[in-house]
């Protein structure tokens, strides 16, 4: 795999409080990889760095394309009263880029032929995002950094950015780095997640494999759960934890029969058994909530 981009031991501070902690990955071509943590994690910090606007910073970045860097950090601003053309053109040909076909191609990429004829003023949340993607992609980027390009969408407006970001990684065959604090969003495009939380990566989450999208479990609904999570253990079963008045096993439905069968034969006290499907979002949040702990 041909790297893209290297990041070795990244870290970054604000009057004396870590912003980033020592963050090192790598992208390789054609990726498209999510940053996921929650607000204040660094993912900000960390793409102004990679795009160069940040520049005092310790470790090093290594950007090892042929092209540019292309990004769309927080939300980009235009010209209200001009058409989503003539702000387009305009930016383009602040890049030497008079090529009034490539302005349009960009566009259709992004479904916005329509709308470039109308004024920016009147373009939704969703339409403004993509024009600025649009726009970042008129220097024909190697890789394009979008600061969480999602935030204050509707669902249908964040599928229909997916399906555009997508479209526009097959196409012009490009990385694409993606920031959100919410990991379900970017779960359907992402070929890997990477979780950061307080500066640090605490996770890499690979979302190519179907196993990691949704994780099964079994809860137990029961009267003693220190007895009952004391008699599944004896019997080798893994116990996740306990809640209130619930034990959680690791264990699919398939199991459930066994464990009704052990909890009879031990005369154990239960109202329920049954199985809990959690989402990687589900997966996520525990992750952040482990985090606080330690
Ligand atoms: N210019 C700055 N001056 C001082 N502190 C800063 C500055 N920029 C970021 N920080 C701090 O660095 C930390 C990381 O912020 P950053 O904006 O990178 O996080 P984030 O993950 O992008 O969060 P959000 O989702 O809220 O945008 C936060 O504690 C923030 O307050």
């Amino acid at each position: 795999m041909t790297k893209v981009l290297e990041l070795e031991k990244i870290s970054k501070e604000f009057n004396n409080q870590k912003a980033l902690d020592k963050v090192s990955f790598t992208l390789n071509k054609g990726e498209i990889v999510g940053l996921v943590g929650p607000n204040g994690a660094g993912k900000t910090t960390l793409m102004r760095i990679i795009v160069g606007l940040t520049k005092r910073y310790e470790g090093k970045v290594r950007f090892q394309g042929e092209r540019s860097i292309g990004c769309v950090i927080e939300t980009p601003s235009f010209y209200p009263y001009m058409t989503g053309f003539e702000n387009l053109k305009y930016f383009a040909e602040l890049n030497g880029v008079r090529d009034k076909q490539k302005v349009l191609k960009t566009a259709e990429l992004l479904g916005l032929s329509d709308a470039l004829k109308k004024k920016v003023k009147g373009y939704s949340l969703g339409m403004r995002q993509r024009l600025g993607i649009a726009q970042a992609l008129l220097s024909d980027p190697e890789l394009l950094i979008l600061d969480e390009p999602t935030n204050g969408l509707d669902p249908t407006g964040i599928h229909e950015l997916r399906e555009y970001i997508k479209n526009i990684a097959k196409e012009r065959n490009i990385t694409v780095l993606i920031s959100s604090h919410i990991l379900s969003e970017l779960e359907k495009l992402c070929n890997k997640a990477i979780i950061i939380k307080n500066g640090a990566i605490i996770d890499t989450i690979d979302l190519t494999k179907d196993k990691a999208t949704a994780v099964s479990e079994v809860a137990i609904e029961v009267e003693d759960t220190l007895e009952t999570s004391k008699v599944l253990r004896n019997n080798n079963i893994t116990v996740k934890k306990l809640e209130d008045s619930k034990v959680y096993v690791d264990a699919d439905k398939d199991f459930i029969p066994v464990i009704m069968e052990l909890l009879v034969k031990n005369h154990i006290k239960f109202y329920s058994v049954k199985e809990e499907v959690k989402t990687l979002e589900d997966t996520f949040l525990d992750l952040m909530n482990e985090n606080k702990i330690s």
